[in-house]
């Protein structure tokens, strides 16, 4: 009975989509924005009744076949949205749309391609996730209708987050989907990618399956986005893309950015077909969030630490996201800091982490007053709330990198502050910033240096406590200079501008007794026979090159990896290992979020667990313990019977004969090892008697030459007893009674711990 009920109701609910759909797409042939243009300014009047009324009244004239032109809605449901996506959005809280939403999603309803700008925080994802939804639901995608759009992010938090997006306001749709992240292994993935509506990934993991995975089918897509346009055009990721977009048929394309590309060359590489320029804040005084409060300091690089501590300290009660250049310093930032307790919780957040870990960390951020240390991974597209303050206490590599660090805070209408450390050295990046086509409303602010904390003798202190500390201050100075000198742009970046004492003062900052030895190296192609003999490669297949302008009196430290340094942000932002979650692989739940930090706990104490191990005393003896493929012990006898049945069939009796046999070899040794054990005992015991015996023979010899005549009958008296009491035993019967059932004791006691030793 029951089936043909749900049978009756699927029908008569795919009746409804398609009215709706009919209805959908005429309203939005009919009342399409004209081409190139923007919506007029919102009224200021309309208030919440007003605007119910206005939806209502937009509704029963699309109904009565009468459409409205949408281009100057501001609320959701005055569009020609479908009625899933439009009770989605009002449960999710979303009413009025934001001006990025308002300019963006008319025209991609009806199919345009979107180059789209707005600030950090101001709604981009909103703006493409809604128009992704109804594109495939008037194009009535269903689950097996494959791949029909692909959104592609740099990194795998950003595209977990744009996937929690799509959830919630797609959760009435019922598309497959999810976010190809680092969790499972991409075989696991191929099985389900061709039954997945909406991928959302990292550029690097598509074109692993366009390569590994067969028949992976994405001929019928119906849309393309790529979030974080700009960066994902440039270096880091254009081969990828170029790769992907060879792939996939032309088809709907938005690209959205809070730095837009403005390239052509760039933007011919997407294939864009007419597309709308979309540029909200274009005409903006500032190109960072109206409510952000944003200042910088000159700051020393060795009064970095100092002053970043110092920071925390007087803002104990705010959320702070910390950025830093490299993986390493960002361990050792975080890990001092928490050794020298400043009063508030401490995280850390790197794209070494487990994708896991990482969302963990997110989620306890979002909830709790704590100080993040991150390094770029953040910089891009998170939305956490209610950030107070974004420090940089590194330089950023670029004015756009700036303007998205910063635009963690502030974050829809929401206020914000941040704070900028630059080296004297980094004062160039201070007039970019200031420049009047940067648009960034920046407050330099003098420190005050008599208020700061000094630290640095606590650092130092700490690292003589914990030795592996000290390796890992190393690494942060290294690497922070590593990342000074791969950066592009010398007008800021530029090591030599460092002198000797700066590098050992920086180094005496984190603590370190003595300045790290460092040489920089950057690969070069075609470097020539003496560049490598400069340096002392002879074989080595990559050709390295020291910096020209790098202090000649560096020296190597080839140990140190420099693998986690920003600049190739690939490494850090789009891994090799990534997962699946969404709704064919629902999120895990309770993550360890100490995982990370107890790896580097353990990392930092690995050494002195070495020192506490300890010989098992209570392991038996003289047995060999065998271990299978995956390191499990074998029983003895499981392995006596891979011995014996070399067909591969087990002889229970051959083993029990062989065992027996075994069994009595080892007694008989058994009783040869205690026969010898006795033998040795009592030869040991000759021995020192022996020795006794001739150092009172000795003495006794002394004191008869010391006493002359009168003494020689005491000498004699000495020496006889001496003889009677310790030479010769068999001259006292008592006493050789004793040291014969001392002897025999002993070797009881001798025989027992051998007898339980071989049990
Ligand atoms: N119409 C809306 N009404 C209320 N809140 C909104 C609306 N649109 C977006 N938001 C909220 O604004 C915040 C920022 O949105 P989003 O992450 O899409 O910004 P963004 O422009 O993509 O930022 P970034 O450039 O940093 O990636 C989110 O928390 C989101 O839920």
């Amino acid at each position: 009975m029951r089936r043909p009920q749900r049978r009756l109701v699927a029908k008569q609910g795919r009746s409804q989509d398609a009215d709706e759909i009919r209805l959908l797409e005429a309203w939005v042939d009919a009342g399409k924005p004209r081409p190139g243009t923007k919506p007029p300014p919102p009224s200021e009047s309309s208030s919440a009744a007003d605007a119910r009324r206005i939806a209502r009244a937009v509704a029963a004239k699309a109904a009565a076949g009468e459409y409205s032109e949408y281009g100057a809605c501001t609320r959701f449901d005055e569009l020609p949205l479908s009625k899933k996506t439009k009770d989605a959005l009002r449960k999710a809280g979303y009413k009025e749309m934001s001006e990025i939403q308002r300019a963006a999603i008319p025209h991609a309803l009806c199919g345009r391609d979107i180059l789209g700008a707005a600030k950090t925080g101001s709604g981009k994802t909103l703006a493409f996730v809604i128009p992704v939804l109804e594109k495939l639901y008037r194009a009535k995608w269903s689950k097996e209708d494959g791949v029909g759009c692909i959104i592609i992010s740099p990194t795998n938090d950003l595209a977990g987050q744009i996937w929690d997006v799509i959830r919630k306001v797609g959760k009435l749709h019922g598309f497959s989907g999810g976010a190809i992240v680092k969790r499972t292994g991409i075989d696991d993935e191929k099985e389900l990618i061709n039954r997945l509506n909406i991928i959302v990934c990292t550029p690097g993991r598509l074109v692993q399956h366009f390569d590994e995975t067969p028949n992976f089918d994405c001929s019928q897509l119906q849309i393309l986005v790529l979030d974080e346009a700009d960066q994902m055009l440039h270096r880091d990721f254009q081969s990828q893309v170029d790769i992907i977009i060879s792939q996939i048929p032309k088809v709907q394309t938005l690209l959205f950015s809070a730095t837009q590309t403005k390239s052509i060359k760039d933007l011919a590489r997407v294939n864009l077909k007419n597309p709308e320029y979309i540029s909200v804040h274009e005409q903006a005084s500032t190109a960072t969030p109206d409510n952000l409060e944003q200042c910088a300091m000159i700051v020393p690089l060795e009064q970095k630490l100092n002053m970043l501590w110092s920071f925390i300290r007087r803002h104990l009660k705010s959320k702070i996201l910390v950025f830093l250049s490299s993986v390493k310093q960002v361990k050792f930032v975080y890990e001092i800091f928490k050794k020298l307790r400043p009063g508030i919780p401490l995280k850390c957040m790197h794209g070494r982490m487990k994708y896991e870990v990482q969302q963990a960390i997110v989620a306890e951020f979002n909830e709790s007053t704590s100080v993040m240390f991150s390094t770029d991974i953040f910089a891009r597209g998170l939305d956490i709330g209610d950030v107070d303050w974004v420090v940089q206490v590194d330089c950023p590599d670029s004015v756009a990198s700036y303007i998205h660090r910063v635009g963690r805070t502030a974050r829809y209408n929401k206020r914000g502050k941040s704070l900028i450390f630059l080296c004297p050295e980094e004062e160039r990046m201070l007039e970019k910033l200031k420049a009047t086509e940067s648009k960034i409303p920046i407050n330099v602010k003098k420190p005050k240096v008599e208020l700061l904390d000094q630290i640095s003798q606590n650092i130092a202190a700490m690292l003589v406590k914990f030795p592996n500390l000290q390796q890992l201050g190393k690494r942060a100075f290294v690497t922070y200079l590593k990342s000074v000198y791969i950066q592009k742009d010398k007008e800021v970046f530029d090591l030599s501008r460092f002198s000797a004492e700066n590098f050992a003062a920086y180094a005496s900052s984190l603590g370190l007794p003595v300045t790290p030895k460092i040489r920089f190296v950057s690969h070069k192609k075609n470097a020539s026979k003496k560049d490598m003999e400069d340096i002392g490669v002879k074989q080595k297949a990559k050709v390295i090159e020291i910096n020209p302008q790098a202090n000649r009196d560096m020296l190597v430290d080839d140990e140190l990896d420099d693998d986690d340094i920003l600049k190739p942000k690939k490494a850090t932002t789009d891994a090799n290992i990534y997962g699946l979650h969404g709704i064919l692989s629902p999120k895990a739940s309770g993550t360890d979020t100490n995982m990370e930090s107890e790896k580097v706990k353990e990392l930092v104490d690995r050494p002195l667990k070495k020192k506490k191990l300890k010989i098992n005393v209570h392991r038996p003896v003289g047995i060999r313990v065998k271990y299978d493929d995956e390191g499990n012990a074998i029983d003895p006898l499981a392995s006596l019977a891979e011995e014996v049945g070399s067909e591969g069939v087990i002889h229970k009796d051959k083993i029990s004969q062989r065992y027996a046999e075994m069994l009595r070899e080892m007694q008989e040794d058994d009783k040869e090892d205690k026969a010898q054990h006795k033998k040795s005992l009592h030869e040991k015991k000759l021995q020192k008697k022996l020795k006794l015996k001739r150092k009172r023979q000795e003495e006794t010899d002394a004191v008869s030459e010391d006493s002359g005549s009168e003494s020689d009958t005491g000498g004699q008296n000495m020496s006889y007893k001496g003889k009677k009491k310790y030479l010769n035993d068999s001259d006292d019967d008592e006493g050789g009674d004793e040291a014969k059932k001392l002897l025999a004791q002993q070797e009881a006691l001798a025989l027992k711990l051998l007898g339980k030793m071989h049990d």
